[in-house]
């Protein structure tokens, strides 16, 4: 395979980027007004906010306002996370362009992060398919912990496989592959890779890794190799997840974009903008910029 031309980037900082934000609430000013940055960045697919449980996630209880306030661009995709029917029923009344159901390769990370099986949690995805199909709503799907679970330890990739291909089935237009607390490695990324696509066609997934063990560029190079060319990354490497102990942000939108550059593939974003954006989304939560591009170019110009 050849790297892709062109890479669409997903990011994740409003909804996996804040989601596990420790101490107080972030105000919903402060996410609004990331979401419209970002948005003035060149970015096309933004994550704004997650229809959960405010009692599992609390920092995304203000999901509606959050979308209720953001000043919407034209041609930029606001999506949410919506793992039932009571989320998708509000992700619609707040007018989400898209929407996301997740699930994992791992039984035990699924119980401790929707608190079912994987097989349940396919069966609760069935009616939230039918009516996002109904109301003309995209749906993307997760699977989470493809290279490694933070209570099993190893996953087999087959199994990633198998999740991903009933979520296709189902009607997902997208498979996201989540290396959820960051332990992938290339060659692990290349094998895990090569079992989905025999399932899923390869423009039909998309790369969702973690920087735990700062492999995440690394793993991003093999599968662009591979050719896919949809990656979700977060702002200032913003983010962790609240079922996965000790996992760190998604990769840094900042660092994928320098490496897209350096590839020569395009990609529509504005860098100095969106480094600019991460140093002040990280001054205002008062966090370590998780970028090294950001890092190494130094204090913002705006
Ligand atoms: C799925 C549930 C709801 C099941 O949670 P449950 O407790 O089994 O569900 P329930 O149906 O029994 O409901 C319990 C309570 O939650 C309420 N409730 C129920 N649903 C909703 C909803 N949609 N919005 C608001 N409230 C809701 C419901 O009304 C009820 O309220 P009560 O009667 O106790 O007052 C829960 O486990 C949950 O919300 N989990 C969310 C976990 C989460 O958000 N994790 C992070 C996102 S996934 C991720 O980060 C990975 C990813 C995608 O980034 C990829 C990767 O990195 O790998």
């Amino acid at each position: 395979m050849s790297f892709p031309t062109t890479v669409r980037i997903f990011e994740m900082s409003p909804r996996d980027g804040l989601q596990n934000e420790p101490g107080e609430l972030i105000p919903t000013t402060v996410k609004v007004e990331l979401i419209n940055r970002l948005s003035q960045c060149g970015l096309t697919h933004i994550e704004a906010a997650s229809f959960v449980s405010p009692k599992w996630v609390p920092q995304m209880g203000d999901a509606s306002d959050v979308m209720a306030g953001i000043s919407r661009q034209p041609g930029v995709i606001y999506a949410a996370l919506t793992p039932n029917m009571k989320g998708l029923e509000a992700a619609i009344e707040a007018k989400a362009d898209e929407v996301a159901v997740f699930s994992a390769a791992s039984e035990a990370f699924t119980r401790k992060n929707i608190n079912c099986s994987i097989a349940e949690s396919l069966e609760r995805f069935a009616p939230v398919m039918e009516t996002a199909r109904h109301a003309g709503i995209r749906v993307r799907g997760y699977v989470s912990t493809v290279m490694g679970c933070p209570y099993q330890g190893e996953v087999d990739p087959q199994q990633v496989a198998r999740v991903a291909k009933a979520m296709l089935e189902m009607g997902c237009y997208e498979i996201s592959l989540g290396d959820t607390i960051g332990v992938g490695t290339p060659l692990k990324a290349k094998r895990m890779l090569e079992a989905v696509s025999k399932e899923v066609p390869i423009d039909r997934l998309a790369a969702h890794f973690h920087d735990t063990y700062g492999q995440a560029i690394a793993n991003l190079y093999a599968v662009l190799e591979e050719g896919i060319a949809v990656v979700d990354a977060s702002v200032a490497g913003l983010g962790g997840c609240p079922y996965a102990k000790g996992a760190s942000g998604n990769v840094a939108t900042e660092d994928v974009l320098y490496l897209l550059q350096g590839l020569g593939i395009e990609t529509g974003t504005d860098l100095q903008q969106l480094i600019n954006t991460g140093h002040w989304i990280s001054r205002t939560l008062s966090r370590h910029n998780g970028s090294k591009v950001a890092l190494a170019r130094g204090d913002c110009h705006e």
